[in-house]
This record gives C-alpha cells, structure tokens and sequence, in this order.
C-alpha cells in the first residue's frame, strides 16, 4: 500500500468509526484484537454507529423525494441490526418467511414489511396476510393466482404492487443483475397493463402500484434514471386507462466501494428519484442493503499458516468461503485489515485462502500487507452486508459469531452455531411406509 494509499483508508476508516490508535485497528474506539482475544476467530463485527450514520445520511438525503427506507434483510439478517435501524424507523424488504420471522422478531411493525421475490410459497403468504404485511411484491401471473386464491380463503384484501422487469442493464456483475429481459425476476414491462387491469378487478386484491429492482452492487447511477423514467411512464399509462397507482417501490442496489474509494453519491441518488418520480405523487420506498450495512462490518480472522504455493506465499487463515461467499461466488475483493498497523505495510504480497476443501476457496491476492504469521489476524473490511447473511456450515464447518460494537461496548448478537447444535438434527426418524408415515413420525 502507498502512502497515500494508507492515508486514503485511514481517511474513510475513520468516517466510518474505524480507525488506528495507537497502531491497532479500532472499532469505535474498541481494539479489534482485544475482541478477538474474547471471541475465538473467526467472527464478524459490526459498528452500530457505522449503520446509524449510514441511515441517517441516507434517510436525510431521500427527504426531499418523500421517499422512505425498507432495508433488504437478506443483505443482514441479525435480529439486532434489524432491531437497531428499526428502531431508526426503517421498514424492511423480506424475500422468504423466514426474513419475515425475523424481521417480526426485531420489533418491525408488519405494516412497515414489504415481500418481495419469485418464489413465495402458499404458506409463506399465508403468514404475510395473517400478519397484515404492508405489501406483496408480485413477480410472475402464476404468484398472483396463488396470493388472490390465499386471499379469498382468509377472507381478505391482499395488498400488492407489480414488480416490473424494466429491460434496464444495471451495468453490475452478470449474476446481481436482475432488471434485465430475461432475468428470472418480475414481470416484463409490455405485461403489466393487461395484468394491473384485470387484477384491479379482483375483490381479494388491493392494488397498490408498481416495484423495480434492476440490480445490486451498482456504482453507476444511470441505470437507476433510465428504470424509473420507464417507470414513470408507465404509471401514467395506467392512469390513462383509468387505474389507480398509489405506490412505488424502487427497490435497492446502492453499490459500495470494497477498495475504499469514493462509491456513488446519494444526494445524486434522491436528486434521480427526485426528477423522475417524486412528481407522481405516489407513496415511494427504497430497498438499500448493502450501502447501509456493507461497510459497518469486517470478519476478522486468524493466520493459521503460511506455505509457498509457487512463486506464491499463501496465507492459509481460520475464515474461509463458508463464511464470507463473495470471493468465490463473484470474485469479490475485500480489503485485508491488519489488525496491527505495522511500518513494515505495503512490503509484501500473500494469496490469502481458508481451509475449505474448494479451489475457489480463496479471499484474493494482495500486494500490501505486513509481514503475516501464524496467529496473526486480519480483518476483511466491507463485510457488513451479504457475509454472514450467506454463510453455510460446508466442510461441517461452524456457522461463526457475530459482535455488535456499540459505544464502547461489545457484546455477541449471534452464538457460534457448531457440529453439536447440528448432530441432533440428523438422528433419524423411525422408518415409515407411506401409509404409516405421520406429522408426528417424520417430525418435521
Ligand atoms: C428486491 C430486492 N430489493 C432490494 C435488494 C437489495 O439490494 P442491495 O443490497 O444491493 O441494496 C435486493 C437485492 O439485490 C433485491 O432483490
Ligand atoms: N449476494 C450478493 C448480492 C445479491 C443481492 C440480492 N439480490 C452480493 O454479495 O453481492
């Protein structure tokens, strides 16, 4: 790393609550090792100020645009950084019942609760409407058969809005993208006024407008303009057919930069919404994860050992692909924090792998690092969003914990879920024919 390098993340390591004093890397104030000599690596951790700041900026930003927040859990599913931005008056973006749990279980009112995603089961609709979910975001004729027919058999209004597939290219990685002809998600745009006019008719439905989501992870903010001004002419085709359109839901996919650098401007982000689709006159919400999250969280982890791999050093530490999925599913970079800062830094390189028994299971290559060795630990920064929400226990590996730091305190907002809590879920059940097989017999 460059000196003006090192200064740059000092800079911005600082606006987020992290820093170095004297010499160690800090969270709010906290020395991350001295976390990690309480907590056995690896582990995330979380900056609530980091969050708070971020939603705070973000919210304060969007006033103008009448626009209000519904964070995506999927990008962070822990129950008390639902807690905390809910208690910021953030509503929540679900895609399953069990995002819907847990958004619940954090305190979120379910009128504040929109569901989104292609592939919601009768019984995770029935438990939206039962709960009397602010919105179901539909996304193909056959969910709208389903959610129409649970909403006649509960003998309610199901309140929901389409999600368009605008044909927009997000300008992101091809596997985030999801706004484009062809992605499995919503309904094309040349669909929707057929579909909004007979769905207008049905007694069950209570059609509220219009949802987009064209991708995540976007640094260019264009793509956004262009969705929402199809968007908005399409809002005012229906209008013109006579059909009501109170609500717009523009999805999420705020990008943020994993090098540190300065990612996309958000005044510019509501000033887009502002000229595009403020002046319809509908109820708006944006569905940010990753930008509100992201970069509040690093995993910190442990060097277990060093081999030559080649010409290559590789550092082999305790984290590994089934903790943080990014590098390997998409190739992601996340920056590697030394715990330690060190006069030494931007003298040597190490491939940085985890244990797991894939190829692929590799966080990257770095030029910058300190001297490392066993028991060293380092911190992979930006992993506040779509880390520990895309975990997996493969390699019967643990699920890891997760650390809330918080005004100068820390405590553990999810245990280490290890081989033990997962043994007595694979004692079998009795054998069953089908004929004997029961609830009670296959226990489920
Ligand atoms: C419907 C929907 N809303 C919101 C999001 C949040 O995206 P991001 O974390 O990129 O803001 C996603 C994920 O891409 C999504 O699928
Ligand atoms: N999981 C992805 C983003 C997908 C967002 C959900 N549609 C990531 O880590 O970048």
């Amino acid at each position: 790393m460059t000196n003006q390098n090192a200064q740059e993340q000092t800079t911005q390591l600082q606006h987020d609550s992290f820093a170095y004093l004297n010499g160690e890397l800090c969270i709010e104030g906290l020395s991350v090792d001295e976390i990690a000599d309480k907590v056995p690596t690896p582990f995330y951790c979380y900056s609530a100020s980091t969050i708070r700041n971020a939603y705070t900026l973000l919210s304060d930003r969007l006033r103008p645009t009448g626009a209000s927040i519904c964070f995506a859990v999927k990008a962070n599913s822990n129950i008390s950084v639902l807690r905390l931005l809910s208690e910021l008056e953030s509503g929540m973006d679900i895609v399953s019942g069990g995002e819907l749990e847990r958004a619940l279980a954090a305190g979120v009112p379910p009128s504040k609760i929109v569901f989104s995603g292609v592939g919601k089961t009768r019984a995770e609709i029935t438990r939206a409407l039962g709960v009397g979910i602010h919105q179901i975001n539909v996304e193909s004729r056959a969910e709208l058969d389903v959610i129409r027919d649970v909403a006649r058999i509960m003998n309610c209004r199901a309140p929901i809005v389409f999600r368009v597939n605008p044909d927009v290219d997000a300008q992101t990685h091809a596997k985030i993208s999801t706004g484009k002809k062809g992605d499995k998600f919503g309904i094309a745009i040349e669909e929707i006024r057929e579909l909004y006019a007979k769905a207008a008719e049905s007694p069950e439905l209570d059609l509220q407008g219009l949802a987009v989501h064209i991708g995540s992870q976007l640094l260019n903010l264009s793509p956004y303009r262009t969705a929402y001004v199809r968007l908005a002419s399409l809002v005012k085709k229906l209008r013109s057919d006579g059909l009501p359109v109170r609500r717009l839901d523009l999805g999420g996919g705020l990008g943020i930069r994993y090098d540190f650098g300065v990612g996309p401007n958000v005044s510019e982000y509501a000033g887009i919404i502002q000229d595009t689709v403020t002046s319809l006159g509908c109820e708006l919400t944006v569905e940010p994860g990753r930008w509100l999250v992201g970069p509040a969280g690093m995993l910190v982890t442990e060097v277990l050992y060093l081999k030559e791999t080649g010409d290559t050093v590789t550092a082999i530490v305790d984290a590994a692909m089934n903790d943080l999925m990014r590098p390997s599913l998409y190739g992601a970079i996340h920056p590697v924090l030394p715990l330690q800062s060190s006069d030494d830094r931007a003298q040597c390189a190490y491939q940085i792998v985890g244990p797991v028994c894939e190829t692929s299971d590799v966080f990257g290559s770095y030029g910058d690092l300190p001297p490392l060795h066993s028991g060293t630990r380092v911190a992979f920064g930006c992993a506040g969003a779509y880390g520990a929400s895309m975990a997996s226990s493969y390699n019967s590996r643990d699920l890891i914990a997760e650390v809330l730091v918080d005004g100068g305190r820390f405590r553990v907002i999810r245990r280490r879920q290890t081989i033990d809590d997962l043994l007595p879920l694979e004692k079998p059940t009795p054998w069953s024919t089908i004929n004997s097989c029961t609830d009670a017999a296959i226990a489920l």
